[in-house]
C-alpha cells in the first residue's frame, strides 16, 4: 500500500486555531473535509522545510513554529497510508490568503468538533481539546 508523508500546522492566532477546507476530490473521504494546512514532504526535504514551503504555497504565510513536534498521526485511508507530522505555530494576524482551500475558520478549542474533519485529523482534534 502507498505511503504518504505529510506535515501540517496547527496555527494559533490568540486562542483560535486555523481550520481550512479542502476542495472537492475524487477521493470522497477527503473531499471538502476540514484539515490543518500543510502537504506532502518532498524527497530529501526536512519536515520544517516542508512546512515552510507548504504554508507559503497555500496561505502566503510564514509561520513561527512553536514546538519541535506536537504529534505524528498514522492513519490508514482506503487508498494509502498517511503519516502526518503536526507542528504548532503562531500567527500575529488573522487575515490569511487561501490559495488552495475553499474556506477557512478560526475556531476556539470548544468549537473544533463542529467541523467535518478528515478522519486522520480526529486524533489531533481530540488531543487539542484534552490537553491544549
Ligand atoms: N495538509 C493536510 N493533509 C491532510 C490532513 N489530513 C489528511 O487526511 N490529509 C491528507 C489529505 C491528502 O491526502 C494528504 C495531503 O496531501 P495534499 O494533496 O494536500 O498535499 P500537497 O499540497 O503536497 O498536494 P499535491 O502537490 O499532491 O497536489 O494528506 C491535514 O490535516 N492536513
Amino acid at each position: 500500500m502507498k505511503e504518504i508523508e505529510v506535515v501540517a500546522a496547527i496555527i494559533y492566532f490568540e486562542d483560535k486555531i486555523l481550520c481550512v477546507q479542502r476542495p472537492e476530490n475524487k477521493l470522497t473521504y477527503i473531499s471538502e473535509k476540514f484539515e490543518f494546512p500543510g502537504g506532502k514532504v518532498e524527497n530529501g526535504e526536512s519536515l520544517n522545510d516542508a512546512l515552510y514551503r507548504e504554508l507559503k504555497e497555500e496561505l502566503n504565510f510564514i509561520p513561527i513554529i512553536m514546538d519541535e513536534l506536537y504529534l505524528t498521526v498514522n492513519h490508514q485511508y482506503p487508498d494509502f497510508k498517511l503519516i502526518m507530522h503536526v507542528f504548532k505555530c503562531l500567527s500575529d494576524k488573522s487575515e490569511i490568503q487561501l490559495n488552495e482551500h475553499i474556506s477557512s475558520q478560526w475556531l476556539s478549542l470548544e468549537n473544533l468538533k463542529k467541523l467535518d474533519w478528515a478522519a486522520a485529523d480526529i486524533p489531533i482534534v481530540n488531543r487539542l481539546i484534552e490537553h491544549g
